[in-house]
């Protein structure tokens, strides 16, 4: 159905197919070997997101190590990541556990990454999460548990690979924080979180320019994987249901729609982005809460007045204006 037209002198290849051929999930738009020879580290890169992320960094050749806390879940996506991997690949990837609540681990994790290839060109802060609850109800260790994971665990993982490797030799950080924008009721533990990530970023793009190092974010918008899911434990199938209607796109997205924004804000292409945080939400942001306020009479009164008699006027049940 292909027809070849010519355009300003160009020849012209258009497919009315190709706009409603989806990417296939496992295949990157990206240059085969566009990273071969470089190291990525990826948290969280056992499962979901970070899971699309590896595997798409494995098939443009570069060597990814994932880590996460649970090591055998680690080990069994690592087999799985192996298989799809080309004999001619120079890639290859490492599981290796490492929780990043710890200082004392995130350092062993970069000495052991080093020690390994030598060099960190890419480091992808993916690892994290919440539990959904409304703050009143929120203990301090589970706020504390979800800003160390967050927040500090990505500010652990960015100063240590900086400290030990980017700072003398420059590399990219991508940094993967939520749809914040409007605040996150029902999740307020990891809005805050996200939203100082986002401060971060732009933090450590102006004091690390100097070593060359590029720090950009990723804003997913609702993301499903099976683990995503799981997490909500039975609240989950509903939560990520009930999200569709709030996508102007009317679907979730899929890891492999975050795993190609990364992949281009860590190459050449982006050579001259840094300090920008990409949402890749398909407008979610933009449009409305899933948030619900019940009808209530708690709200202070607005002050007297002829606008507020006026108003009066107008919400009456047969008003004349
Ligand atoms: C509005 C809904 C839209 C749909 C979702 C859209 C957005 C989706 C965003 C996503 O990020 S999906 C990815 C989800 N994946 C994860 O969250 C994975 C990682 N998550 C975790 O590891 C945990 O959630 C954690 C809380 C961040 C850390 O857990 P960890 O196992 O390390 O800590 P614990 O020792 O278990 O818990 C510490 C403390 O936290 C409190 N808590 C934990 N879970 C809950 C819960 N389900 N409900 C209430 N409180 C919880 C609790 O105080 C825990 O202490 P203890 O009581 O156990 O002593
Ligand atoms: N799915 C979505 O809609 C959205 C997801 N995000 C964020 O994207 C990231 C990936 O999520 P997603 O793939 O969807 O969900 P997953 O639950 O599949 O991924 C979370 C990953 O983080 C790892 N992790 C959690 N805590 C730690 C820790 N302390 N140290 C090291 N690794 C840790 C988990 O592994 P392990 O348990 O082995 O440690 C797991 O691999 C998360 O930060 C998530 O919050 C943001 C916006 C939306």
């Amino acid at each position: 159905n292909c027809r070849k037209t010519s355009s300003r002198g160009r020849s012209v290849v258009f497919c009315p197919q190709w706009d409603q051929q989806p990417k296939m999930a496992g295949s990157s738009v990206f240059r085969p070997g566009l990273f071969n020879h470089k190291v990525a580290i990826v948290t969280g890169g056992g499962t979901g997101i970070g899971k699309a992320i590896a595997a798409e960094l494995l098939e443009l050749g570069c060597n990814v190590v994932i880590s996460s806390r649970k090591a055998e879940r680690l080990e069994a996506a690592a087999q799985e990541m192996r298989q799809q991997i080309p004999p001619s690949s120079p890639a290859c990837v490492i599981p290796l556990p490492c929780n990043i609540r710890s200082e004392d681990e995130v350092k062993g994790l970069v000495s052991s990454v080093l020690q390994q290839f030598g060099r960190i060109d890419f480091l992808v802060n993916n690892g994290g999460g919440q539990f959904s609850s409304p703050v009143e109800h929120m203990s301090y260790k589970g706020w504390k548990a979800v800003i160390d994971t967050n927040l500090t665990g990505t500010f652990t993982c960015c100063k240590e690979v900086y400290t030990a490797w980017m700072k003398e030799h420059g590399g990219v950080i991508v940094n993967i924080i939520a749809d914040m924008w409007k605040g996150f009721p029902g999740m307020a533990h990891t809005g805050a979180a996200r939203s100082a990530v986002d401060n971060l970023t732009k933090s450590l793009a102006i004091e690390w320019a100097v070593s060359g190092v590029r720090v950009n974010a990723v804003a997913p918008g609702t993301i499903f994987s099976k683990t995503a899911m799981e997490n909500y434990k039975e609240l989950g199938p509903n939560l990520f249901k009930m999200s569709v209607p709030f996508s102007p796109a009317k679907r979730l997205g899929v890891p492999e729609e975050i795993s190609s924004a990364v992949c281009f804000l860590l190459s050449p292409a982006a050579s001259y982005i840094s300090g920008a945080t990409l949402r890749i939400d398909a407008g979610q942001s933009l449009y409305r809460s899933m948030w619900e306020i019940p009808n209530h009479s708690a709200w202070p009164k607005a002050p007297d007045g002829e606008n507020q008699e006026a108003l009066k006027d107008l919400l009456k049940p047969q008003s004349k204006l």
